[in-house]
């Protein structure tokens, strides 16, 4: 049985004009525990609406997704969720409250909550940054102290949103090694937006690409298989960027095309 399962799943809205706006149809995927996908498309084809439908935050209009062979119905802690940029931080708490926030929710004891928090605090490279409210942290900063809060709930599954979009090339490249070694030290399960080739080949173990919106599908999934740490120079890195970048590139001209029509 796969660990995550969308099947046949449709997204639509009700639009101003009466009919339908469609946001995703009949995407079908299945991901291994510890598979890392990162989900690529132009703009508006359904990335965010499928990682929504993941996080249990909308519900699909047709088809069902599955996790662990439960149907997601609703937001739940084993669900870790990483938006781009830092809003999501409570600026009246310290780094270290931050992360134990879900935790206090969740009930667990104050030693405890502290000692795991301390513990993600680490594992994401911020020891020594505890009491640092998200104001003293720069954006790398206060994005690490998004994933550890994501990963102290244990989450069986974490769901990235353009997590890196706002930083700096240089702070998203350290990033991008970071959240490898944090990958491979927890094995969780990622689902990645980017629109990013490069970033989906350095980090994936699959890349799903998209087609064109409106109501976008899943058009292919390229198994990224690189041994060791990944580098630009390798020519694997080279095969897997031209096959990405040649099953995107119709998919962006379609976009802009029907950005014409409507305009
Ligand atoms: N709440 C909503 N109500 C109506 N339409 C919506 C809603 N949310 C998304 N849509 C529409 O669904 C489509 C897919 O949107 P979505 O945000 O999932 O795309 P995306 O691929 O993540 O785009 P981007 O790369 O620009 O972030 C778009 O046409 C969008 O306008």
């Amino acid at each position: 049985m796969a660990f995550v399962e969308l099947r046949d799943v449709g997204k639509w809205y009700a639009a101003l004009s009466g009919r339908r706006s469609i946001a995703v149809q009949h995407f079908s995927l299945t991901l291994d525990r510890g598979d890392f996908l990162c989900l690529l498309g132009p703009s508006g084809c359904g990335k965010t609406t499928i990682l929504s439908m993941l996080a249990g935050f909308e519900a699909p209009s047709e088809g069902q997704i599955l996790l662990d062979g439960q149907a997601v119905r609703a937001p739940s802690r084993d669900r870790g969720v990483v938006f781009q940029g830092d809003d999501s931080l409570y600026p009246w708490l310290t780094a270290v409250q931050n992360i134990e926030f879900g935790l206090r929710v969740g009930g667990v004891p104050a030693k405890e909550r502290r000692a795991t928090a301390l513990d993600y605090l680490d594992l994401v490279g911020l020891n020594g940054q505890a009491e640092k409210f998200p104001a003293e942290l720069s954006g790398g900063m206060k994005q690490r102290i998004q994933i550890a809060r994501a990963l102290a709930n244990k989450p069986k599954m974490l769901l990235m949103d353009e997590p890196f979009g706002a930083l700096d090339a240089q702070t998203r490249s350290i990033m991008q090694r970071e959240l490898r070694r944090i990958w491979d030290a927890t094995g969780t399960t990622i689902v990645f937006i980017t629109h990013d080739i490069d970033e989906a080949i350095l980090l994936s173990t699959r890349v799903g690409v998209m087609t064109a919106g409106p109501g976008g599908t899943l058009k292919s999934v390229i198994p990224i298989e690189m041994t060791g740490d990944r580098e630009r120079a390798d020519p694997a890195y080279g095969r897997y960027y031209q096959q990405v970048h040649s099953d995107i590139r119709d998919e962006v001209a379609k976009a802009s095309s029907y950005g014409r029509k409507a305009a």
